[in-house]
């Protein structure tokens, strides 16, 4: 008899980023993109397949174990997608030199696009401007770091970004750099919008329609900034752009674990109440002014051509093959 049939093989490599990608040990969606892609890379250059079939199946099999970690960032998918579109070769030896040239490839372009991209966001910067910064972003960092290595001189409110803070990662590097950090509460920012001359955010996802999916508490910040008449920046790399909603998905929005809100001890002090806690929120197009990418900035309401010119319908999942 015919015992069940046996799952691809997936290397140890890509089950640990998977975990470090769903505790959040790694985060941030191009850093997330990077790491899958090198994931990839890794279970290429292990596999032990004797088959190109099997190599094949292998491959696809880490890609579903990386795509099932978290679901609001496209920059995951996308990346996975950009691997699987290239990978040739009718034996396993080529399979494997394929990979590895895609995921190189991948992530060279990566590098390049975030810097292409602090360049255009700087522009936008003033020697003595100051920033608001909501959670942490290396795509919002770009622009900063550049602007500083300009010359520029900078200010930073740095919302400290319950319930993770990651705004604590942002102060440390945006000290490090040299920018005149102070650090507050969320629920402080809309008293000091009238000091700010940008609010720099990053992105998650950006839909056909120019919303932009990002951390918990931007869509907030953005109505007040507007409201305060303070100019709204996403700062995004194209690989944050989710083909699927040219075609009338949505983006789904990650809700995490109540823990990461309160303790079981505290929670108990207080009656239990029921906790959510949504990883993400949509601020919708008209309280953006700006999305900068590494081709340079556009109104939200235009970026779907952005879009179509670099992605065409392309949301497939090639590893559900
Ligand atoms: O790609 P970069 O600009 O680094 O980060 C983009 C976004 O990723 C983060 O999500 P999380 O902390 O992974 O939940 C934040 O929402 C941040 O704005």
């Amino acid at each position: 008899m015919n015992g069940a049939p046996t799952e691809p093989e997936v290397v140890d490599e890509v089950h640990g980023v998977a975990a470090d990608i769903g505790s959040m040990e790694i985060r941030g969606a191009a850093t997330i993109a990077d790491t899958a892609a090198r994931a990839l890379g890794v279970q290429a250059a292990e596999s032990e397949a004797d088959e190109p079939s099997t190599f094949r199946a292998q491959l696809r099999a880490a890609a579903r174990v990386l795509y099932d970690t978290r679901p609001t960032a496209v920059s995951l998918p996308n990346a996975l997608r950009y691997v699987f579109r290239d990978v040739e070769g009718t034996t396993v030896e080529e399979l494997r030199t394929s990979v590895r040239a895609s995921v190189a490839e991948f992530r060279d372009r990566l590098d390049t696009a975030q810097n292409d991209l602090g360049r255009v966001g700087a522009n936008r910067l003033r020697d003595g401007d100051t920033v608001m910064t909501h959670c942490h972003s290396t795509d919002v960092l770009a622009c900063i770091e550049t602007a500083v290595e300009q010359g520029k001189s900078l200010s930073a409110y740095v919302k400290e970004t319950r319930p993770r803070n990651q705004g604590h990662i942002t102060a440390d590097a945006l000290a490090d750099i040299g920018v005149d950090v102070t650090l507050i509460v969320d629920s402080a920012a809309r008293r000091y919008l009238n000091d700010v001359d940008h609010v720099l955010v990053g992105a998650d996802s950006i839909a056909a329609d120019g919303s932009v999916i990002n951390k918990i508490g931007t869509s907030g910040l953005a109505v007040n900034a507007r409201d305060r008449g303070t100019p709204i920046v996403c700062a995004a790399q194209t690989i944050k752009l989710h083909p699927g909603t040219l075609t009338g998905h949505t983006v789904d929005i990650e809700m995490r674990a109540e823990s990461e809100v309160i303790d079981d001890e505290q929670a108990a002090k207080i009656g239990d109440p029921t906790v959510l806690n949504p990883a993400f929120d949509v601020t919708p197009p008209r309280y953006v002014d700006a999305i900068v990418t590494e081709r340079g900035q556009y109104p939200p309401e235009s970026i779907v051509t952005l879009m179509r010119d670099l992605f065409g319908e392309g949301s497939d999942h090639p590893w559900d093959a």
